[in-house]
């Protein structure tokens, strides 16, 4: 049975044409010629949140379906997930381990209808790290397939509920036909602005943090900057991250039970307040979600002041 999210039956929408240049498949033009939106520090976030955040649509209806007990004011604008279980899932269960892989798309596909109706601005996931190309490599393709599955079957879900996409990491290593789908719905979704899901695909916090050293390397060589201009704003210029005009994750849910970041947006975790819950990724649904955000609420976050 196909997937789809559950806005309502729609018809699939094919992404406009593709981007001329890229920026992964050209990584040093990039690198010296193309604008990044400025990120500021984790402190300059929090203060600057607010106004960040008017940048966004909201519609009077996101704002009007707020479960009792969570507050409009508290909101997190921006939450990441590790979506760990799936397979223990599958094995409780006496499935296959893709009928996992798959429930946990479908527990996705929830957690981004939520997102929506409740006014978060961005969704980062954890869909594959570095290490899982180490894998059974059945496994590995069929992830692979389920991601090009998934974007596909949901594109037309993106256009009409205003999402923009983005998709973070080492995409050389993907196969060729999934990399263009995926530079294709960033490009084609670019300008929308409800919500913006983040998908890390062959990610890891260590990647990040060492292409964005990469890329200010190469601007000292060519004298574009001094190695003493380097900050942590500059930095942020460079993670992948740059990708969203938002802060980084002001709550990271890891699901199953694990208490580990793995490797996930090592830098961007750095104030982020952590939740780790007991279900697996495929039964975490509406009623997790929201105990994740009511224990969200009741933090006092102080930024080390
Ligand atoms: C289209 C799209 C973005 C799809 C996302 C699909 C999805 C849920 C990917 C998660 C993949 C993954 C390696 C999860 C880790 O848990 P695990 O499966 O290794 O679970 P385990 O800890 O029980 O072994």
């Amino acid at each position: 049975m196909p997937f789809s999210l559950h806005f309502s039956p729609t018809p699939l929408i094919t992404a406009p044409s593709p981007l001329s240049k890229p920026s992964f498949l050209v990584p040093y033009y990039h690198t010296l010629h193309a604008p990044k939106s400025p990120l500021c520090s984790s402190m300059e976030h929090a203060l600057t949140h607010q106004g960040k955040q008017e940048a966004f649509d909201l519609r009077p209806e996101d704002s009007q379906t707020l479960p009792l007990g969570l507050r409009r004011d508290a909101m997190p604008s921006h939450v990441a997930v590790i979506m760990d279980g799936n397979r223990r899932w599958a094995r409780l269960r006496d499935l296959p381990v893709r009928s996992g892989y798959e429930a946990g798309v479908e527990s996705l596909r929830k957690i981004v209808e939520i997102c929506c109706k409740w006014g978060i601005k961005v969704l980062s996931v954890f869909a594959f790290s570095s290490d899982n190309w180490f894998r059974p490599k059945v496994e590995v393709e069929f992830l692979m397939s389920l991601f090009e599955r998934g974007m596909q079957e949901d594109t037309g879900i993106f256009f009409r509920e205003n999402i923009r996409i983005s998709v973070i990491g080492d995409l050389t290593k993907l196969p060729k036909a999934l990399q263009e789908l995926m530079v294709n719905l960033e490009e084609a979704t670019k300008n929308n602005t409800r919500f913006q899901l983040i998908v890390a695909v062959s990610y890891s916090g260590h990647y990040d943090v060492v292409q964005a050293c990469q890329r200010l390397a190469l601007k000292a060589k060519c004298g574009l900057i001094e190695p003493s201009d380097i900050n942590v704003s500059l930095m942020e210029q460079e993670l992948e991250t740059n990708c969203t005009e938002f802060p980084h994750p002001d709550l990271l849910i890891r699901t199953s039970g694990e208490f580990r970041i793995s490797n996930f947006m090592l830098w961007q975790l750095a104030y982020t307040e952590l939740y780790f819950a007991q279900s697996l990724w495929p039964d975490f649904g509406e009623a997790e979600f929201l105990k994740a955000l009511l224990a969200f609420q009741q933090r006092q976050r102080r930024y080390g002041v």
